[in-house]
């Protein structure tokens, strides 16, 4: 069975202070829809049967985090485990704070032959088979952590791809990203 074939779950990661941006990433709009609308759209373009916020509620499927503000992994943690109750073995986790990442853009990871990977250098987006989830994995682990242990496939990608994953942190590159 490809890779392409197996179902998968998104979890779109929506916690964090957004610092750097001085709103909530995920309410932004962008071309008329809010960030988090066009990322869940995204994960479903992309095949995801059921889509997760994880963090921040707004309004779509949602887990909360182990506890408020414990980090990024923790998200991944929660989302993971309620894809598993629907069934769910694989996970495309998403960051919110990227709304212009394309299905194209996602292709290399959905269909990588390993059932993990990421791109170099950005530890989300990932897609992650949920039993390669260490045991040992806690909230406040940064999410480079969780990529090494759970021995994900490092992928590369060009620099256009790469500035839509990489998303936007600050209202400056935000407008770059727009434009
Ligand atoms: N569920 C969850 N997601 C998080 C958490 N921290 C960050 N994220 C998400 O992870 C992605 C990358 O976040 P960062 O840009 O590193 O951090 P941020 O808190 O959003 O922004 P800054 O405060 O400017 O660093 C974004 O999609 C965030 O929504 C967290 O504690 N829990």
């Amino acid at each position: 069975m490809t890779h392409d074939a197996v179902p998968f779950g998104a979890i779109i990661l929506t916690g964090g202070a957004s610092r750097r941006m001085g709103a909530d990433k995920a309410a932004l709009d962008w071309d008329g829809q809010r960030a988090v609308d066009r990322v869940a759209a995204l994960a479903r373009a992309a095949g995801a049967v059921r889509v997760l916020t994880a963090g921040r509620d707004h309004g779509l499927e949602h887990v909360d985090d182990p506890a408020p503000g414990a980090g990024p992994v923790g998200g991944v943690l929660a989302g993971a485990r309620a894809l598993a109750a629907y069934g769910l073995g694989r996970a495309l986790v998403l960051a919110v704070d990227a709304p212009t990442v394309t299905v194209e853009d996602l292709q290399p990871l959905l269909s990588a032959a390993q059932p993990g990977a990421v791109y170099d250098g950005l530890p989300v987006p990932m897609a992650l088979a949920l039993a390669a989830l260490p045991a040992e994995a806690e909230a406040g682990w940064p999410l480079r952590r969780l990529v090494e242990r759970a021995g994900l496939a490092v992928l590369t990608c060009d620099e256009t791809v790469r500035a839509r994953l990489r998303g936007a942190n600050t209202p400056e590159e935000r407008d770059r990203l727009s434009r």
